[in-house]
């Protein structure tokens, strides 16, 4: 079921048109990622799914119905938002600021505590010792994960996210992705994440929609993304990083053939794989070497690269 429908969205400011002509659909539990270089219009883009910004021509619809037949607010509430500053009130503890839309939406006092607690504890915020706390006290990458219980509080089946790990140093950035990925809370959910860093939008990525001065160039898989690239400019916006990105993108299945493999192993992708083989946690048990895993996986980049030629 499409969740999220863009339909010829424009925007300029003066005479600089800054999002031209954008369309796109999105299932219902899909991860877009809005990706392109610095003012290429990702955040305005994002904020006329929720109404900060009106666009000048095109329309948004949620779950069929236009934006613009819903009161701005309503629509809101219905859709978390995280943004890179976080924003959370300073005078308030962490639980009062992840109970700030459950209260507007009159939820009962005992199951707004219920879920703070259960979204604390699920983001490796143990309440007891932080649900009093207040904003200030918190580190950056501890303030980015309140930031999303509050996003995820009243359970919207929408997320908007703008940069939301932007503030965070390169370390805590992988570690908060990672748990980002792996919560099961945001895998029914329809998210749409901008960010200019490739690496996370490979990632967190159903579909990528790479954006180029306001115009689509192209929206598709990660893998589409990289080995189908549309034109030039996303040829070349992935080039630097082709290696890593080739290696998020293959996984066990495709490298050593899924008949060879157990179920949870076909959709680890290579890096993971790497990572696992060479990390501390490594336990010498694995089936195969760095060297045969390298082998492999050169062999499957050949036959990923002959199989989009043809
Ligand atoms: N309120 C505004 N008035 C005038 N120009 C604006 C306004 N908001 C954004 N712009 C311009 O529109 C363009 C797109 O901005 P936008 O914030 O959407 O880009 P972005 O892709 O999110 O960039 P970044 O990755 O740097 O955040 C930029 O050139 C910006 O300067």
């Amino acid at each position: 079921m499409t969740t999220i429908r863009a339909t010829n969205l424009h925007k300029r400011y003066g005479a600089q048109p800054v999002v031209q002509d954008v369309s796109f659909e999105l299932a219902a539990g899909e991860t877009l990622v809005l990706l392109g270089p610095s003012g290429c219009g990702k955040t305005t883009l994002l904020k006329m799914l929720n109404r900060l910004i009106e666009p000048d021509a095109g329309t948004v619809e949620i779950n069929g119905r236009d934006v613009h037949a819903q009161r701005p607010e309503v629509l809101r509430r219905g859709m978390g938002y995280v943004i890179q500053q976080v924003g959370l009130l300073p005078h308030y503890t962490v639980a009062e600021n992840i109970a700030v839309v459950p209260k507007l939406l009159g939820h009962a006092p005992a199951a707004i505590a219920a879920r703070t607690e259960a979204l604390l504890t699920r983001l490796h915020l143990p309440p007891a010792r932080y649900a009093g706390q207040l904003p200030h006290q918190l580190s950056g990458g501890q303030q980015q994960r309140v930031g999303l219980a509050r996003a995820l509080a009243a359970d919207p089946p929408i997320i908007l996210m703008d940069e939301p790990f932007g503030a965070l140093d390169p370390i805590t950035r992988a570690s908060i992705r990672r748990e980002f990925r792996e919560l099961d809370e945001l895998r029914s959910k329809t998210v749409v994440l901008v960010t200019h860093d490739v690496t996370e939008a490979f990632e967190l990525a159903d579909r990528i929609l790479l954006l180029d001065a306001g115009r689509v160039q192209q929206m598709g898989t990660p893998r589409e993304l990289l080995f189908r690239p549309a034109n030039d400019f996303v040829r070349l916006f992935f080039a630097a990083e082709r290696l890593a990105l080739q290696l998020r993108v293959l996984t066990l299945g495709d490298v050593f053939g899924e008949e060879n493999l157990t179920e949870a192993n076909r959709t680890t992708t290579v890096h993971e794989a790497l990572e696992q083989l060479t990390g501390a946690a490594a336990d010498g048990s694995d089936t195969f070497t760095v060297a045969q895993l390298m082998a492999a996986f050169g062999e499957a980049l050949q036959r990923e690269e002959d199989a989009w030629k043809r």
